[in-house]
């Protein structure tokens, strides 16, 4: 794996600023990759390999074009994170809402995320809703310290899950694809 994909690494003499990118990060499991799969496809399938290096999907929906980035979220590639923060657009993170013991790290590296850029919107997605230990949306509130992240951006606390393999995609991710158009394309 290149730990640093193309877009970083222009070659000398093209100038071009890289676009803006709809970054997706969060603790190894959370997700990411199974709800990106959904959002861009409108299909379900629960993935079941870890990210190890970065995963990039394009979307184009109506005029609006979105490019979604996530970078896996284990430990050794969570310091690629802050890396792509300078040119985030909208940072989307996923948390496992039954995982309760990673709530306190997951907190800590969403605040350190966030700290230096009060207005970049930001959208939490409370996945794994389905699962019968999930915590619900208030609980995910209060331990992600959410009311600390500064009111002058958007925020969005979204609980989510993905529908297991052959069903529907879900009602909430569904949502969420049109919440995600929607900012895009008022942002760009
Ligand atoms: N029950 C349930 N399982 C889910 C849900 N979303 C994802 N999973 C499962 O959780 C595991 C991790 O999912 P991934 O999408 O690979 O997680 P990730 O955040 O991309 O993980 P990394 O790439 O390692 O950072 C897989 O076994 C998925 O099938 C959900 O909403 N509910
Ligand atoms: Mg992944």
């Amino acid at each position: 794996m290149s730990p640093v994909p193309p877009e970083l690494s222009s070659p000398a003499g093209q100038d071009k600023p890289p676009s803006k990118q709809i970054l997706v990060l969060g603790l190894d499991g959370a997700g990411k990759t199974s709800v990106l799969y959904s959002i861009a496809t409108n299909q379900v399938k629960r993935n079941t390999v870890p990210t190890k290096g970065f995963n990039a999907i394009c979307v184009n929906k109506e005029e609006t074009k979105m490019e979604f980035l996530e970078i896996g979220g284990s430990e050794s590639l969570r310091e690629y994170w802050k890396m792509y923060m300078p040119r985030v657009l909208l940072l989307i993170y996923v948390v496992d809402s039954a995982d309760h013991e990673r709530f306190p790290v997951a907190k800590k590296l969403l605040h350190q995320l966030v700290q230096n850029n009060s207005t970049l919107p930001v959208m939490i997605l409370a996945n794994k809703q389905d699962l019968e230990g999930a915590y619900c949306i208030t609980d995910i509130h209060d331990a992600l310290a959410l009311s600390e992240i500064g009111d002058k951006r958007k925020m969005f606390l979204i609980g989510t899950h993905v529908a297991q393999d052959g069903l529907e995609i879900s009602s909430s991710l569904k949502d969420t694809q049109e919440l995600i158009a929607q900012l895009a394309s008022e942002t760009l």
